[in-house]
């Protein structure tokens, strides 16, 4: 098996699919490795680092998809990367399908083996190889939403923490899971008062037995969306639907009753977004303006502290992807339920139900194809 690792192109990227300390563990099992020539070079991690570590440094991104059997990134393939993947050839990445028809038909038509990190479940429930990067993102959405916040950014020029005498900001996170109650933990720290909505009424039980009465919680219905959002000063979504499109929480009718110049932060963009205003940004040009209301919907926001992401996500990926490189990925699939939940196309076939049925697919499940 050659695994092979191209540098990522999405914009401000600098995330790489494998550590050079990933890259021994597959090495030290026999496993052949590609690197593209300064993958890892913009977040510390030289060419000498992979070598040392058993890998060999190919020059472009055409000779690692050209020759590897197994491609390792982080962010969904780009247009380019996609018309490089070949029949039978497996992707272990990042895709977020269900809102991306142009991808989903580029990987049908490739013939590839598509596993998407966001769908693998975990022995204990969760999303393990997503959690760390909600982690990061949750965690930097109240740094993103502060910093808008300010004048200069065009925000309403409001200090989250507020100051004696001057009252905090007010947070609502909608969604309060992995992205959510770490947003939810820098809120609290930076003084802000908050109110966190979820569906899932243990979710709010076990922060509330954490946080007690420095938040509020609310089931999640359109009433308290509605309340909770045209009072608020920064929005955070981060709900999840696991594989499907975000379902849209927020209304533009909601967004034009907000505050002038309070901030919305859309975590969930890369399933499509929760705010019906939302479209998804780069870091170069991270936010747009809808009544007054200023929209942050970068789709990657982990890559902008890449390496702190990148070794995050290493932990959680590592596993598997020693799993498929040492058994290929039939035996691999047939012999762990949770790795199996990650396939999403497959030769042709769309493998995830909520992919097939949000993008109008036949599904084909993927222990038909294990064969
Ligand atoms: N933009 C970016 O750079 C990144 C985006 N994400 C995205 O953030 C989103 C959230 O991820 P996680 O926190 O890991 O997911 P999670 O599964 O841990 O949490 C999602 C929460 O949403 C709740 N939820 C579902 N429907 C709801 C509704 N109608 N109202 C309120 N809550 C609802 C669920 O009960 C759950 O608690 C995902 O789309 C993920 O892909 C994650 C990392 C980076
Ligand atoms: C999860 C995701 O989309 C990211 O880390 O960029
Ligand atoms: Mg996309």
């Amino acid at each position: 098996m050659l695994v092979g690792v191209p540098k990522e192109i999405k914009n401000h990227e600098y995330r790489v699919g494998l550590t050079p300390p990933s890259v021994r563990e597959l090495t030290a099992r026999g496993v052949e490795v590609i690197v593209q020539q300064g993958a890892g070079e913009q977040i510390g991690l030289s060419d000498g680092q992979y070598v040392a570590a058993g890998a060999a440094i190919v020059a472009t991104a055409q000779e690692v998809f050209a020759r590897a059997d197994m491609i390792v990134k982080v962010k969904e393939p780009q247009p380019a990367e996609c018309a490089m993947l070949r029949e039978g050839q497996l992707l272990y990445t990042y895709l977020h399908l269900a809102p991306d028809p142009e991808q989903t038909a580029a990987l049908v038509k490739s013939g590839a083996v598509c596993i998407a990190y966001e769908t693998i479940t975990g022995p204990g429930g969760g999303l393990p190889l997503l959690a760390p990067m909600s982690e990061v993102a949750g965690r930097m959405a109240i740094q993103a939403g502060a910093a808008h916040l300010e004048k200069s950014k065009g925000g309403m020029g409001l200090l989250l923490g507020g100051v004696p005498g001057v009252a905090a900001g007010h947070v609502v996170i909608i969604g309060a899971g992995v992205v959510g109650s770490n947003a939810l933990q820098m809120a609290v720290g930076a003084g802000a008062r908050v109110t966190v909505l979820d569906k899932n009424v243990d979710r709010l039980r076990q922060l509330d037995l954490v946080f007690g009465n420095r938040i509020a919680t609310q089931y999640s219905n359109a009433q308290a969306i509605e309340e909770a959002v045209v009072s608020s000063d920064l929005v955070i979504g981060g709900v999840l639907v696991p594989g499907a499109a975000a379902p849209k929480l927020v209304t533009r009718d909601m967004i034009a009753r907000m505050k002038k110049g309070a901030v919305v932060v859309d975590v969930a963009i890369d399933q499509g977004g929760c705010f019906e205003t939302s479209h998804a940004t780069t870091h170069a040009d991270p936010t747009f303006v809808v009544d007054g209301v200023i929209h942050y919907c970068v789709a990657n926001m982990p890559g902008a502290v890449a390496r702190t992401s990148t070794f995050a996500l290493n932990n959680a990926t590592i596993g598997h992807a020693v799993a498929l490189a040492t058994k290929g990925w039939r035996r691999a699939l047939a012999d762990d339920v949770h790795l199996r939940n990650g396939l999403n196309v497959c030769q042709g076939k769309v493998t995830y139900e909520a992919v097939a049925r949000d993008l109008h697919y036949d599904y084909v499940p993927a222990e038909s194809l294990l064969g």
